[in-house]
């Protein structure tokens, strides 16, 4: 049966018939179309067949969709004309070819490749053509335009581009039934009807009835091309242009059309919609559907209209079968559930990655903190692993650490230091290139500048401002002589900086020997300091307390021939408080100096590892146009950010209360007998901890290795000893306060442990700072417990960037060495085992031992009346309240209840902070005139209790 010429009309008859029923003539404006030439002037020649793509029948299918808008005009003579029964007007309106030309254009050559395989499917020489009269109707299979469609799509978002792949793959294999599948999108969208009225020259299409397949299809193009319109502005205004001349030459239909696009512009996000269903389409250009596309005959409808010349006709689109859309709808629906589930099963797929992925330390944590068991009774050896419920473990944050250079190329000989200074620096200290900030700070200083310096921990500060001091005192003439008196004054918050320093002067004036240095560190007899000062001291370096009780009473200080002040750490000293000293001392200086007569200018430099608002404040005061010396070239000035030695390697590890001893004792096992680390550090919050520990852990763990304690409260003679032979040793452990977190230079330190967490991010950087010096290596732990995990988020913020390490790299230690019970109790094995032996044996020791117990308690109480003052800013992440205090008595090997340890406890319903309790509500701090924040009297104490001058009566404490 052939579908395309309709066997009960052959083409002569149908004409004759036409003729007959034809009106005479009427007047028609008609607006001829040729496949060649344009029906519209408005439109160019491109936009006819030329431009037509190969469909699947190796016919060229148009790229230009063709939605051709007709409009039957009726005419005068017969006003009762329809486009049925009568001739009249076709106003067509090319709306979308230009348009989805431009598309198309758009559409790279991807599309053609991808095309291909399925183009090739059908040969051209196998679809014959053949003449199909007039009035054949014509059914529309709408299955490329999807296929354009998406790939036009898939040009703009990266998830069509995946459908569409996938479309492919599936078109690909065309003969096969998924091709059908993707088909059926288009299912309902089959039917629709095209009426010739004019003769055509057609492929013939497999003989069957409902056989052959491509259309071009314009509906689902203009709807398309509107969407894409949103995307370009050109293409949004163009489209609007050209639906404004449509608007004009459109009838009812044509408009109602348009609104319908409208409205499934709106809707197309949501898949294809059902709106366009219903709609109809006159076309007068017949021919051009057809060239477009493959189409199906239908003998059954011979509805046609139009001229006999065949040119003017029109072609009904019938959009009924569009409400397959809604099956499409129903598809996005069930695809969007789909996706919904997909990312619920993705993200849980990610939760369960990011818990046990590749991290199956974090997995391990979130069990190990699982479970929550009440403390058992005093006396009794509570469950070392039964934690309170773990954090989330945090995201790896996106932290790009601030780098900064340290060495530069110059010697300090290009910088014009006397050759005598540079031997000696060369000889004593092996440094013959300036570190960066010494290459900076250097020319200005020995220029005469005051200067405000900062750079990172270990760099070199002391040098940048002492080789100028000595350069520019080796040249007075005549030379100076003790008489003279204090020539270069050094102000340091602490009593080791300033032993520190002054051997660091010492060392430089051995190529001058008439320049005297000289120290002021309180802890001393003040009466020996006064001997040494009346002697005459020409560079005097101490901490504020002790200088300015000498400069305010003793007369063998004189100050008027200053030409150096150093205010170096000047942060710390600020932040204890010792402002008011500066400036006091500040003004004796001026004072004296302004009795003087023949007096030079003095030059002020602030020097910090990190520079607070404070520093910049007392900047203003007490420099006269400084220069700034940044070692860092690039660093923001809006962002609080710190810079770490290269160096360094910065862990953390959180570390559940109940365990902390035992992951420290651990920890320094693992380091110093396994790993062979030479020196650690280990930071606590309070003197009575460091004493405690020093009292606790070697005793317990009999390790080979040698433990040093520093803190404040000790006399100058131990500290000076303890601070000189840790220097000295080559291996040992340090328990110390924030005493050593400044300015320290202690050879081969490899490892900093902050017990308990830095009360501020820059006294962290402090702390980290003791090691990987200048241009050494070194790695940092810091100790968290789960509830302050959010610290390391701060820091992050700081620009510092810390890598996580689980316990158990520590703990695992415990299985290598031989651990007793002490009582010869059995604990199990495994890590779990070995861990609760040694938490066991730190009990007993307690336990057997009333002073170490009373120890503990001490330390308990000092480092619970710690946590209570950290900084408002970081009580959120130190918050006192959050803490399980019986948990933490356990880091202090204390079996007893907290409120039985010195009353310490939270309060019980009803009872007040302080109510049999050591504990004091936390007091405010407030912010003094120099912008940073001051302590409460109590908290103060406590800081400055570490800083101590060893006066009797300090009148900072006022
Ligand atoms: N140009 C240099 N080349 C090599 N080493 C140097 C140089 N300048 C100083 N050093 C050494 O670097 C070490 C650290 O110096 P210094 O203590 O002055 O650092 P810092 O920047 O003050 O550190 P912090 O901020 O911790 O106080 C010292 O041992 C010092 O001798």
């Amino acid at each position: 049966m052939n579908l395309f010429v309709p066997e009960s009309k052959p083409i002569k008859e149908i004409k004759k018939k036409l003729k007959k029923s034809a009106p005479p003539t009427p007047k028609l404006t008609v607006v001829k179309s040729s496949p060649k030439t344009p029906v519209s002037p408005k439109f160019p020649a491109k936009s006819t067949k030329k431009s037509f793509t190969p469909n699947s029948a190796g016919k060229e299918v148009t790229s230009k969709p063709f939605l051709i808008s007709a409009k039957f005009n009726k005419t005068e003579e017969n006003p009762k004309s329809s486009p049925q029964n009568d001739n009249g007007t076709f106003s067509v309106s090319f709306v979308k070819p230009k348009l989805f030309q431009k598309n198309l254009k758009s559409t790279n050559n991807e599309l053609k490749d991808s095309l291909k395989p399925y183009k090739r499917e059908i040969p051209q020489k196998s679809v014959p053509k053949e003449q199909v009269d007039e009035g054949t109707k014509f059914t529309v299979d709408f299955v490329k335009p999807k296929l354009f469609q998406t790939n036009q799509n898939s040009k703009k978002d990266p998830k069509t581009v995946d459908k569409w792949s996938e479309m492919m793959k599936k078109v690909d294999g065309r003969s096969d039934v998924e091709t059908q599948n993707f088909d059926d999108e288009y299912e309902e969208a089959k039917g629709k009807t095209f009426i010739t009225n004019r003769r055509e020259t057609l492929h013939k299409f497999p003989k069957k009835e409902g056989s052959g397949v491509e259309v071009d299809f314009g509906k689902p193009k203009l709807i398309k091309a509107k969407q894409d319109s949103r995307k370009s502005a050109d293409t949004a205004k163009k489209w609007d242009k050209i639906t404004k001349k449509v608007d004009g030459k459109l009838d009812d239909q044509i408009q109602n059309l348009n609104d319908e696009v409208v409205n499934l512009d709106e809707d197309f996000s949501e898949g294809f919609s059902t709106e366009g269903r219903g709609q109809k389409f006159n076309q007068n250009r017949g021919s051009a559907l057809f060239e477009a596309g493959a189409w199906k005959a239908n003998k059954a409808g011979n509805k046609w209209f139009g001229d006999d010349s065949g040119r003017s006709g029109a072609i009904q689109v019938d959009f009924s079968g569009i409400e397959g859309k809604s099956g499409e709808n129903k598809k996005s629906v069930s695809t969007n559930q789909r996706k919904q589930e997909d990312n619920g099963r993705k993200s849980k797929l990610k939760r369960k990655f990011d818990e046990e992925g590749n991290d199956g330390d974090k997995k391990r944590r979130r069990e190990d903190f699982g479970s929550k068991e009440p403390t058992k009774v005093v006396g009794q050896m509570s469950s070392l692993f039964s934690y309170d419920v773990a954090p989330e473990p945090l995201n790896d944050a996106d932290v790009e650490p601030l780098e900064e250079r340290l060495f530069s190329r110059k010697t300090f000989e290009d910088a014009g230091v006397h050759p005598h200074l540079v031997g000696n620096l060369e000889q004593l200290f092996s440094i013959k290139n300036m570190t960066v900030v010494q290459k900076k700070a250097l020319p200005e200083l020995m220029a005469g500048k005051d200067g405000l310096i900062r750079s990172q921990t270990g760099s070199g500060k002391t040098l940048a401002y002492a080789i100028p001091i000595m350069h520019s005192l080796q040249a007075i003439t005549p030379k100076l002589n003790r008489k003279d008196g204090v020539k270069a004054l050094i102000v340091l918050p602490t009593r080791e900086l300033a032993l520190q320093t002054y051997e660091c002067f010492t060392k430089l004036m051995r190529a001058f020997t008439w320049i005297v240095p000289g120290i002021v560190i309180g802890g001393e007899k003040r009466k020996s300091e006064k001997v040494r000062l009346r002697k005459g001291i020409t560079v005097l370096i101490g901490t504020p307390g002790r200088l300015l009780d000498h400069a305010q009473h003793s007369e063998n200080l004189s100050l008027h021939g200053i030409d150096w002040l150093i205010i170096d750490e000047a942060d710390k000293l600020l932040e204890m408080g010792y402002e008011k000293d500066v400036s006091q001392l500040m003004s004796i200086i001026d004072e004296q100096r302004g009795k003087s007569e023949n007096v030079g200018r003095k030059q002020t430099v602030l020097l910090s590892a990190t520079l607070t608002s404070a520093v910049e404040k007392l900047a203003n005061l007490a420099l006269k146009n400084p220069v700034h010396v940044d070692a860092c070239s690039n660093i923001p000035e809006t962002v609080d950010v710190m810079v770490i030695p290269q160096g360094l390697e910065q862990k953390y590890v959180v570390v559940p209360a109940k365990m902390r001893l035992v992951a420290l004792a651990s920890f320094i096992i693992e380091v110093t007998e396994l790993r062979k680390s030479n020196k650690i550090m280990v930071f606590m919050a309070t003197q009575d901890m460091v004493d405690f520990y020093m009292d606790l852990i070697p005793s317990v763990l009999s390790s080979t290795v040698k433990f040093f304690k520093l803190h404040g409260n000790m006399s100058q003679g131990d500290r000076t000893e303890v601070f000189n032979s840790f220097r000295k040793s080559e291996k040992g452990v340090l328990l110390s306060t924030d005493v050593a977190a400044r300015g320290l230079d202690l050879p081969k330190v490899d490892w900093i442990v902050q017990y308990t967490a830095p009360t501020t991010p820059a006294e962290y950087v402090h702390r980290v700072g003791r090691t990987a010096r200048v241009g050494t290596k070194g790695s940092s732990l810091l100790f968290l417990l789960p509830s302050e995990l959010h610290f390391v988020t701060m820091l992050n913020s700081s620009r510092l960037k810390l890598d996580e390490v689980n316990i158990d790299v520590y703990l695992r230690c415990l299985m290598k060495i031989h651990l007793e019970s002490r009582d010869g109790q059995r604990w199990g094995g495994g890590i779990e085992g070995a861990a609760t032996v040694l938490q066991h044996n730190f009990e007993s020791a307690i336990l057997e031992d009333k002073t170490l117990h009373d120890i503990a308690c001490k330390a308990y109480k000092s480092w619970v009346r710690f946590y209570a003052t950290y900084p408002k800013d970081l009580r959120v992440v130190f918050d006192f309240k959050s803490l399980h205090l019986g948990h933490n008595a356990k880091s202090f090997a204390l079996r007893d209840p907290p409120r039985a340890i010195g009353g310490i406890g939270k309060p019980k319903k009803g009872e007040k902070w302080g109510k049999g309790s050591d504990m004091r509500p936390i007091r405010k701090r407030k912010n003094d005139n120099l912008g940073h924040v001051t302590e409460s009297s109590r908290t103060k104490k406590l800081i400055l209790s570490e800083f101590d001058s060893g006066l009797k009566s300090t009148k900072k404490m006022k």
